[in-house]
């Protein structure tokens, strides 16, 4: 219970930190919401952003945030980033339906436990597919960022095992942090944009072309559509941020 309390207090400290520090960061990636209930952002070319910020209560979150955070077998492996072996910048963990194709990325294959592995995991799932009518998830990847230096750089879940338009269902406990989305570059809108002039270039595609979330303890926020395709995500680093925070994303392998 005490540990409960205290990553609270910490994660209310950190937050107003990060009012004061991030202002640079909020300018390039504007906040798409504020608090409330679901809310939907349109990308644009069939890709979506659905925002739930109070998924669940701020106290069933705590407690599945420490059962998660003292049972889980977090690893942190080995990765390839463009050709050269670094540390993954954060914790990991990923559970799949017994049987799928089994996940690589960045050259690395996790080993995939079974829900029946972690109770909890099948309880947060089942409450996932009710929010989300018609989805039916088989695999999990678990993120646990031990403070602001961990992160997750800029990429897409656009790996082969999973469809081109995919939903993955992102859910938050702990500590708040800044979640953007920015979009690739596009050969027609580079066409379209060139005939501008410089200025005028640089304002439109900052404003069109990126957003930022404030991911809230019990959150939940869903990638449809096409943006594993048209666009990339990160968790950047926050330096003043000590507090930890798990990650899940709910994704569907299809079978090959
Ligand atoms: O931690 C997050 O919010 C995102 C994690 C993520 O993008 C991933 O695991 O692919
Ligand atoms: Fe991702």
């Amino acid at each position: 219970m005490t540990s409960v309390i205290n990553y609270e207090e910490i994660c209310r400290m950190s937050l107003r930190f990060k009012e004061v520090t991030d202002s640079e960061s909020e300018t390039k990636f504007p906040r798409s919401f504020d608090l409330g209930r679901r809310q939907t952002l349109d990308l644009g070319n069939g890709s979506e952003i659905v925002y739930i910020p109070k998924f669940v209560s701020s106290d069933q979150a705590w407690t599945w945030f420490d059962l998660l955070n003292q049972r889980i077998p977090w690893t942190r492996p080995t990765i390839r980033v463009f050709g050269r072996s670094v540390l993954q910048p954060r914790d990991t963990c990923y559970v799949a339906d017994p049987g799928l194709t089994r996940l690589t990325y960045s050259g690395y294959k996790p080993h995939a436990y079974t829900w029946d592995d972690f109770p909890p995991l099948k309880d947060i799932l089942d409450a996932v597919h009710e929010a989300l009518p018609g989805s039916s998830f088989n695999s999990l990847l678990l993120n646990r960022y031990k403070g602001g230096n961990d992160y997750v750089g800029w990429h897409s879940d656009d790996e082969k095992v999973y469809a081109l338009n995919q939903e993955i269902a992102s859910v938050s406990f702990g500590c708040e942090r800044d979640f953007f989305l920015k979009k690739k570059p596009d050969k027609t809108s580079q066409r379209r944009n060139d005939e501008e002039p410089p200025a005028k270039k640089s304002k439109k595609s900052s404003v069109a072309n990126s957003h930022s979330f404030g991911l809230k303890h019990g959150s939940l926020l869903v990638m449809k559509g096409y943006t594993q395709r048209d666009w990339m995500h990160s968790v950047p680093k926050r330096l003043k941020t000590e507090a930890t925070r798990i990650n899940l994303t709910f994704r569907r392998i299809i079978v090959d």
